[in-house]
């Protein structure tokens, strides 16, 4: 391709963001991945989000090894996580399902973790062993240890647009959840699609209806790729109102409790994306494109960013 051919640069960002991204890649990312990851991979992976710009960064997951074989390594990820002078500003929020877990995590040096809900009963069970009732109880001591201890706790709901297991979710029991957990104490609740199967007409009835009982400010978006609808939907979102959103690197991941789930929209994909909406995001976008190659390399698998390959293409031209 000539010089006067090309595409223009991707827009840089500012320094302020104006979006926040929660990087979910070393958690959601690599869960679901069949190898042994070693721990030193997932520690490089992580350095390299960080000098990449992000600032919040899923690192593991205080689950149950039996679960997810693939998270039992947290408190050595927590142990090597970067050090503040190295990464001013980073931080590392990990998954707790459980008081076991919360306590794990806090030894380990958390200072931020997500309870995880669903709004289907079918996935709840499959997925954490108790009805959405028990989840939201086994919550409270969770919260309550976090407010003691000074951690900030984060709230996500599974299957906000439709249950591998159940099939339609209606909207209004994903605002009732919303709501408990931030009365709970949760700072911020991010609505998963865990199957990548909304739309972004589902998207609008979903922020929509669950914007009459929580602000949209108290939102994140955390939409998975299955059906190629990831950055459709973000936009979506954005325009209703949402400024966070979850992505991972290379658009790596899948749930282990949802079938054929692929992973989440892609951290680059999204960054084109809102940097072209004009929003500032703090990230550079050609070191997270290097970053996600790098990872799919290490793991063996396609690199499931758009923006990522077109980069790549662009600068192997
Ligand atoms: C919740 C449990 C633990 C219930 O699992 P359970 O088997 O019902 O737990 P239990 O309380 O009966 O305990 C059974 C054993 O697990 C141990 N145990 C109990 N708790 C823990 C813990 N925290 N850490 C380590 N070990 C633990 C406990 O000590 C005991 O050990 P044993 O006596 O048999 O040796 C289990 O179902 C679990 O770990 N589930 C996690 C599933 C998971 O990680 N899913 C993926 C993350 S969610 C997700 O990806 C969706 C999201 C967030 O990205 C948003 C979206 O896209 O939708």
């Amino acid at each position: 391709m000539s010089m006067s051919s090309r595409p223009p640069a991707p827009p840089a960002s500012p320094a302020a963001p104006t979006v926040r991204l929660v990087e979910v890649g070393p958690r959601d990312g690599l869960q679901n991945e069949r190898q042994a990851i070693a721990t030193a991979t997932k520690l490089a992976l992580i350095r390299r989000l960080a000098a990449a710009g992000l600032k919040d960064i899923e690192a593991t997951a205080f689950v149950s090894p039996k679960w997810v074989p693939q998270m039992a390594d947290h408190a050595e990820v927590m142990a090597g996580l970067p050090s503040a002078a190295e990464f001013p500003g980073v931080n590392y929020p990990v998954l707790t399902p459980n008081l076991k877990g919360f306590e794990a995590a806090l030894a380990a040096g958390a200072r931020e973790v997500a309870v995880f809900a669903a709004a289907s009963e079918a996935f709840s069970q499959k997925n954490i062993n108790c009805t959405v009732a028990e989840s939201i109880a086994r919550f409270e001591p969770i919260l309550a240890a976090a407010q003691t201890a000074g951690v900030r706790v984060r709230g996500y709901i599974s299957c906000v647009l439709g249950c591998p297991y159940q099939g339609e979710v209606a909207p209004e029991a994903v605002a009732t959840i919303a709501r408990e957990l931030l009365q709970m104490g949760c700072f911020e609740v991010s609505l998963g699609d865990t199957i990548g199967i909304g739309t972004p007409a589902g998207v609008q009835r979903l922020i929509g209806t669950v914007g009459e009982q929580v602000p949209a400010a108290r939102l994140a978006g955390h939409f998975h790729d299955t059906w190629g609808m990831g950055v459709a939907n973000v936009a979506e979102a954005w325009r209703q109102g949402v400024r966070v959103f979850d992505s991972s690197v290379a658009g790596l991941g899948g749930c282990p409790y949802a079938k054929g789930a692929t992973g989440n929209v892609a951290t680059e994909d999204l960054v084109w994306l809102l940097h072209g909406l004009g929003e500032s995001t703090g990230v550079d976008l050609e070191a997270l494109a290097a970053c996600g190659e790098w990872i799919c390399a290490e793991l063996g698998r396609p690199n499931g960013s758009r923006a990522g390959r077109a980069l790549r293409a662009r600068c192997a031209s």
